[in-house]
């Protein structure tokens, strides 16, 4: 169940979509234009988004956005119970935008087991307390069964906030509340590696990468992929890649940078805005420092079909990823798993994008350190290939096997076992409550 991205015309439109949604099994939860302004570029994309990345300052906390978060849960909620759920199935609630969703779930039927897994990171509790609704949002969760995120230091970021703020006493890696134990853990998400791994032997993937390789020629290709975001380092990233311009002019016409930048929310004003210095620093780059026969940087603002994507990542020789904060980073997985050929790429690798807890072999940067960044790229160019080889084996084999099935046999297994623990606590505890009365009974006789 989702909201599918589109706001239906009339009554008619609606119907053409839930039932072409039906055939794929997924149901359409359909929302107002003013819903999607309150809900999602309100308090989803203004106070949620910025505070787990830890954009304290991009955060605007307007009491509308809150009232329209809470509406949209409990939407989401009607619609979920309108289903014929059993207490035999499991519900797993995905992100940000639901984490009331549990808490109403909960509230209506004491007997479902549910699943939270948030695909961002989970701020330090002095962070997340920023926001005036703190309380509620946690309670939210609180009311699932299994709370899960990408890499470790989440868990203990929301457990902190459940002991300072909720003043609740969490015991390793769980938390009782009311009467229930909430399980915290970790499941890094990983990506359809065997997808990516074909489609880079693939004859059409092939020959478009040739037709890049050509177009750049004996070239190195830094490719940087990522959607609009200020949580993803891209003017970060452009300073540095002037810095290398300036500091090595050897290599001014012997490099590209390839920066692939996917819409995402540009009818909100940080967007908007990041968006227009994306377009002045692209220009100025290659204004000051291009030549007749060589563009510095070459800039898409647009989506691609996955195959080009697939070219794109055969085609570079380095893959550039400088988020400030990321809850995984699933490009760089994808970048890795096209590498499984010829293992001939080099993967330079925030340290604060999750991937980086599992990918060891990368260059890690601090993406604050511009001169971190500029010398990581200069090192990578002149990596041998032997050693280009042997680090992108390393990571090939880690993305092969903790792969996207992998993420989702751990993660829904966990919540199985979560469900039969709290069903043996459920049956021991009625247990002990009929013993009880037996001793009381036998006590006044
Ligand atoms: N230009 C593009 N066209 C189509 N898909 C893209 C494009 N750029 C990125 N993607 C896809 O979007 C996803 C981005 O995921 P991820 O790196 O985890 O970051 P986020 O989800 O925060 O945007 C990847 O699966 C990637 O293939
Ligand atoms: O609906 P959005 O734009 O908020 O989606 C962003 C989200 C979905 O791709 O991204 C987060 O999830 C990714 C997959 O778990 C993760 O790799 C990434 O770091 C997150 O930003």
């Amino acid at each position: 169940m989702g909201w599918p991205g589109y706001i239906p015309e009339d009554e008619n439109e609606e119907q053409l979509i839930r039932m072409e949604l039906a055939k794929m099994n997924l149901i359409p939860v359909f929302l107002t234009a003013e819903d999607l302004e309150g809900y999602y570029e309100g308090f989803s994309n203004k106070v949620l988004w910025p505070i787990c990345h830890y954009r304290l300052s991009y955060a605007v906390f307007e009491k509308s956005y809150w009232l329209a978060y809470q509406k949209v849960n409990q939407y989401f909620c009607n619609i979920v119970l309108k289903q014929n759920i059993t207490s035999k199935d499991e519900l797993r609630v995905h992100d940000y935008q639901l984490m009331l969703l549990p808490q109403l779930l909960r509230q209506q039927r004491s007997d479902l087991t549910i699943g939270y897994f948030q695909h961002i990171p989970f701020p330090t509790d002095e962070i997340f307390r920023c926001i005036p609704w703190r309380n509620e949002l946690l309670k939210g969760l609180l009311s699932a069964d299994l709370i899960a995120f990408h890499t470790y230091h989440n868990a203990p970021n929301f457990l902190n906030s459940c002991l300072n703020i909720l003043g609740l006493s969490p015991k390793n890696n769980s938390v009782r509340c009311r009467d229930r134990c909430v399980h915290v853990e970790v499941f890094p998400m990983g990506i359809d590696f065997d997808k990516f791994k074909a489609l880079s032997c693939s004859e059409v993937v092939l020959a478009k990468a040739e037709v890049l390789k050509d177009q750049y020629q004996k070239r190195k290709l830094i490719l940087s992929i990522d959607r609009l975001d200020s949580s993803k380092g891209i003017l970060e990233r452009l300073s540095a890649y002037e810095s290398l311009l300036q500091q090595y002019p050897e290599l001014r016409n012997k490099v590209v940078l390839y920066m692939l930048v996917v819409p995402s929310r540009d009818t909100v004003t940080q967007y908007k805005l990041l968006r227009g210095e994306i377009d002045r620093m692209v220009g100025h780059i290659n204004a000051v420092y291009g030549s007749d026969d060589w563009t510095p940087i070459t800039y898409f603002y647009n989506s691609l079909p996955v195959e080009d994507l697939s070219a794109l990542y055969i085609a570079a020789d380095i893959c550039l990823v400088t988020s400030l904060r990321d809850g995984m980073n699933l490009v760089c997985k994808e970048y890795i798993a096209s590498k499984a050929q010829d293992y001939n790429g080099v993967l330079i690798l925030s340290e604060f994008a999750g991937a980086a807890k599992q990918l060891s072999e990368t260059i890690q940067i601090n993406p604050n350190a511009i001169e971190d960044i500029m010398q990581a790229m200069h090192f990578a160019i002149y990596m041998p290939k032997l050693e280009r080889q042997q680090r992108m084996r390393s990571n090939v084999s880690m993305v092969k096997k903790f792969n996207i099935s992998h993420w989702a046999k751990l993660f829904f297994a966990r919540l199985h076992e979560v469900k039969r623990e709290q069903e043996a606590s459920a049956s021991r505890k009625m247990q002990g409550a009929t013993l009880q009365r037996l001793i009381d009974k036998f006590q006044q006789a």
